[in-house]
Formats: structure tokens, C-alpha cells, sequence
């Protein structure tokens, strides 16, 4: 999946109203929608004109050399886009053929004008269908236009618009969905069946993502999205509220720690990195070289007795201290020193090593990350989830989330659970994957943008506990620091991609491009 930044679009007042990427639910688009309307001023129709330019726009910028186009439009203002981007698609010289679902009777008010305009408007071919054999010949060359249902989707498809779906999903042309798949809800998509929904090959949304596009059961549906700014009402933006956000670029720069120019080594902080057992070294290693990138000035490493020379050996610039344990994590000291602590990359979990983080969690003052070996500990000695400080930094992946707040039979149930322990336990919860949610301890949830799939490989968690760790010792808060931490992880992931490709891409190659992600964020 990606899609297009924010930033890069529109006029700038909007932009600069929009710090703050958030993400409403279907209700309050409609909301959104008709501030905008009101406050802006603009008619309905002159909106609905407005976004079908963008689309349009859009379409030739991913289609320019396809002739012929294919709409199917709804009776809502859904299928009054599809037919408005129908015209200015024709007025572009390309051959429109469109198929509507249902009589006129049924349109919305701007449905209707539009269809009226395009009646009026040549190379276009309206065809009114309601069975299969009378569709118009689909050809793989041509491109489909899916405008039956956006917002405004109430339950799920059944009858014609359902054989519709199947037939779009059966063929091989590609499939550009308007706002989103048809059949597809917001938010919640249980009991939704999975053959109700168009596979898009693309989606373009119009102002923000929907909820449903970060579930990964959704991929197949959603395709690639883009995120098409229409220009609604920046104050209704701001002030209406929601939980989701999508963190941009434009979230993270004023995080972005201040480097004081008379600083040293002592102003950055001072990390201590609980990570490695026998054999699990490499856990250290890389959790201390991405700590070391994160402008962080000083990080211990704490070892097994006889593994400090690994840690010196790979990352100069590291502290070590070594347990009285050879083989794990099995004691803490002087842990009033640090300015953060980080514990969990590959520490097992030996029963010393549950001995250690259970006194750990007894008498730590600063600021603290768990993840890997320390999460799964906790998700089975379930009384140290209430000893864990209030903004600790829990960074799972979905295995690991699942130990700590149950299983889930769908990605949104996923979210509650996620969004419930955080406020419960009064933590920062990660889920880490494809667009990495962060709960927050006041239960808002907010998705990363930056990464992708080249990072499904082995340490690329111990790197961003490195990061996360780093930033916390340098002062920032919990929830300012895993925002960052993620985002940068996500960027360093990118740009690796950007260089080697996804195929090719290594934790290490996170850590050697973190610097590039600082500066990309920093320009
Ligand atoms: N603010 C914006 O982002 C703008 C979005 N625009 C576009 O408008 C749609 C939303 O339009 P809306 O008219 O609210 O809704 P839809 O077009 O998605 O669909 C509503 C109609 O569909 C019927 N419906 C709903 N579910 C089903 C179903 N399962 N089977 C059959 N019919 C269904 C519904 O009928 P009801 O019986 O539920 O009343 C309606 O007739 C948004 O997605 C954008 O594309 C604007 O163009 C500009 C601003
Ligand atoms: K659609």
C-alpha cells in the first residue's frame, strides 16, 4: 500500500491548518462535509465538482495512456463523482462508457444534476443495467471506475450491486475505486462477508484514509491508496473530535529534539540497554548501534558475563557493563544513573531474567521501554502489568500484543483491545507492522505513514527499540518520543528501500540510514 503525503497538495491555508493529519468516521465526514459547505461557502454541486476535478486529475496521472474507461456508479453522491469525473474524463478525449445500477428516481440531488450535465456530453455511453448479460464488453485493457458506494454504505451488498461486485472482481481489467471499494464499511467491517467488497488496484480517498484501510485484511480490497486533500473547512478539521490520527511528516517535525550548542555528551542523556543472552547477541548489538544514531549522548549496554566483547567489539561508541549471569539479564545496578532505560531485545525468559525485570520494575525512576523477551514476561506474570510505570513504552508486534490484551478476530477489535489496555494500564502500546499504531495512554490511536514490507525481517525491533530508548533518554516525552521513534524507523526503511530495494533490506540498513532520515525530516 502507500499514499500520496499531504503536504505535497493543495492551497496553503489548508496546509498550514492541517499539523495534524486526523482520521473521522463516516458520520462525521458527512459532518465535515456539510460545515464545509455552509462555512466555506460553496454549493454541494461545486464540491462535488471540485473533487471530480481532483479525481480525474488523478486518474490520467496513474492512467494516462488508457482509452477507455468503465464507470459504474451508485445512486449517492458516490456515483454523482463517478459520473462527474465520467464527463471531464470525455471532455479529455477518452472513451466513457457508464454503467448505472439504478434508475434516476434513486439519485441524490447532485447524482442527478450531474447526470443531466452528462447527458449532454459526447464520446460517453449511459447504459442503465440491472442484469449481468447486458453490461458492456470488458476489456483488460480498460479500467474500471468503481463509484457505487463510498461514505454512505449502510449494511452490507446483497442482490444486483453484489452481482456487480463479483463480476468487477472476476475480470481482469484494473479497478480504481472512488473514496473507497465499494462495499467496503469505515471502520468496523464485521459481518461484512468478504466477497460483498470490490479489489480495487487502486483507491483514491478523498481528504483523509478511512479507518479500514489499516486493517491487513482490507489490502486486498483497497489496493493502493492516495489521499486526495478536497479542501473541506480547516475549523471543522480541528475541532471535530476523534481518537485515529495518521502521523506525517508535518506531526513529527516539532518533535524533533533541540541540539543546544554548547551541549556534551552528559546534555543528550544517558540510555541503558537491557538486550542480548547468550546467542541472542546480535539483539544488542543492533539495539545499541540505533540508539547510538538517535542523538543520544551516552549508551551502556548491559550483557551476560563474557558477552561484553561482542557489544565492543560491533559498536565502539557503547558503554558496557556485564551481569554476574553468563548466560542472561539476571540483576539490575545503579539504575538511577540513566536517564532511560530499554529492556527486553533477546534477554529470554529465563526464570533470572523474570527475577531481574520483576526488581526492575520495582525501583525504576526513569523512563522506560519494554519490548521483545520483557513483553512476553509480563504477558505471563501478569501481576507486573500493574507495576509498570505510568507512560512506559510497550513496542509488540501482533503476537506478542495478542499475549498481553487477548486475541481478536478482526483488526478493529484489534484496535479496542489495543486502545483499552493502554488507558487501563496508563501506557504507550505499540502494535508494530504495516502502518504501526501507537495507543496512547488517553486511548487515542494514532497509524505511522513512513515504512514497508522490506522491514518484515529479523532486528529491525531491536533497532527501533534503540531509537525509542535513544530519544527517551534525551528527554523527550513517552508518547513524543514512540510518534518519532516509529516515523524515523519507518523513514530510515524507506530510504533503504529507495536504495537497495525491499527484497535486499536488513535491520542494519535501518541503522546506516538513520541519518538520512534525520535529515529528511529536518529539511
Ligand atoms: N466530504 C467528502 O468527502 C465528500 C464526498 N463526496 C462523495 O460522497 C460520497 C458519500 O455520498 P453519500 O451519498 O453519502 O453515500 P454513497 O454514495 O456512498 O451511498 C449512499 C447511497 O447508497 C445506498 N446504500 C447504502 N448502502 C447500500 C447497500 N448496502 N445496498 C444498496 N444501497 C445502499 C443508500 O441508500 P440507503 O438505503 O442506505 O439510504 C444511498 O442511496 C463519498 O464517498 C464521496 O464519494 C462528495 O462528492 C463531496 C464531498
Ligand atoms: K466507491
Amino acid at each position: 500500500m502507500y499514499w500520496v503525503d499531504f503536504d505535497k497538495y493543495f492551497c496553503f491555508s489548508i496546509r498550514l491548518s492541517l499539523t495534524i493529519m486526523k482520521l473521522f468516521s463516516s458520520t462525521q465526514i458527512k459532518e465535515i462535509d456539510e460545515y464545509s459547505i455552509v462555512h466555506e461557502p460553496i454549493t454541494s454541486v461545486a464540491l462535488m465538482e471540485r473533487v471530480a476535478e481532483i479525481l480525474a486529475h488523478a486518474i490520467l496521472d496513474i492512467y494516462p495512456h488508457v482509452n477507455r474507461f468503465l464507470v459504474f456508479c451508485g445512486p449517492g453522491n458516490n456515483g454523482g463523482d463517478g459520473l462527474a469525473v465520467a464527463r471531464l474524463l470525455a471532455l479529455q478525449g477518452k472513451c466513457l462508457d457508464i454503467v448505472l445500477l439504478y434508475d434516476q428516481e434513486k439519485f441524490s440531488t447532485d447524482t442527478l444534476i450531474n447526470y443531466k450535465r452528462l447527458k449532454k456530453t459526447s464520446c460517453v455511453t449511459l447504459h442503465r443495467i440491472d442484469k449481468l448479460e447486458d453490461l458492456p464488453e470488458l476489456g483488460p485493457q480498460d479500467v474500471v471506475i468503481d463509484a457505487m458506494f463510498g461514505t454512505g454504505l449502510s449494511r452490507p451488498l446483497n442482490g444486483w450491486p453484489l452481482e456487480v461486485v463479483t463480476y468487477i472482481n472476476s475480470c481482469q481489467a484494473e479497478v480504481v475505486s472512488i473514496d473507497m471499494p465499494s462495499g467496503l464499511p469505515g471502520e468496523d467491517c464485521s459481518g461484512f462477508p468478504s466477497d460483498g467488497i470490490v479489489c480495487a488496484t487502486n483507491t483514491l480517498t478523498l481528504q483523509f484514509p478511512k479507518l479500514s484501510f489499516f486493517f491487513p485484511e482490507n489490502e486486498k480490497y483497497v489496493g493502493l491508496f492516495q489521499v486526495l486533500p478536497i479542501g473541506l473547512h480547516p475549523q471543522a478539521l480541528t475541532t471535530i473530535p476523534t481518537p485515529y490520527q495518521f502521523i506525517t511528516a508535518s506531526n513529527v517535525k516539532p518533535l524533533l529534539p533541540k541540539r543546544a550548542t554548547f551541549g556534551h555528551k552528559g546534555t543528550f542523556g544517558h540510555l541503558l540497554l537491557i538486550a542480548g543472552s547468550k546467542g541472542m547477541m546480535g539483539a544488542s548489538v543492533l539495539s545499541a548501534r540505533a540508539a547510538c544514531r538517535a542523538g543520544v549522548g551516552l549508551v551502556t549496554s548491559h550483557v551476560p558475563s563474557g558477552q561484553g566483547q561482542i557489544v565492543q567489539i560491533a559498536v565502539p561508541e557503547v558503554l558496557v557493563v556485564e551481569d554476574m549471569d553468563t548466560v542472561c539479564f539476571s540483576s539490575i545496578s545503579n539504575i538511577k544513573t540513566y536517564s532511560a532505560i530499554a529492556v527486553g531485545p533477546g534477554i529470554s525468559k529465563h526464570q533470572k531474567a523474570r527475577v531481574a525485570l520483576r526488581q526492575l520494575l520495582k525501583e525504576v525512576e526513569s523512563p522506560l521501554l519494554l519490548d521483545a523477551d520483557a513483553l512476553n514476561i509480563i504477558a505471563e506474570e501478569r501481576d507486573m502489568l500493574d507495576m509498570l510505570p505510568p507512560n512506559t513504552i510497550l513496542t509488540p508486534h501482533p503476537k506478542e500484543l495478542s499475549r498481553l490484551v487477548g486475541d481478536w478476530s478482526n483488526s478493529f477489535q484489534r484496535l479496542e483491545l489495543q486502545q483499552a489496555f493502554a488507558l487501563k494500564y496508563q501506557v504507550v502500546l505499540l502494535c508494530k507492522g504495516a502502518f504501526t499504531t501507537i495507543a496512547l495512554p488517553n486511548g487515542d490511536l494514532l497509524f505511522n505513514s513512513t515504512g514497508n514490507s522490506g522491514m518484515a525481517t529479523g532486528g529491525t525491533g531491536d533497532v527501533l527499540s534503540g531509537i525509542i530508548g535513544g530519544l527517551l533518554a534525551q528527554g523527550l516525552t513517552s508518547v513524543d518520543a514512540a510518534i518519532l521513534g516509529v516515523y524515523l524507523h519507518g523513514l530510515a526503511g524507506d530510504i533503504s528501500a529507495g536504495e537497495i530495494g525491499q527484497q535486499a533490506l536488513t535491520a542494519s540498513d535501518l541503522v546506516n540510514n538513520l541519518g538520512k532520515a534525520w535529515l529528511s525530516i529536518l529539511k
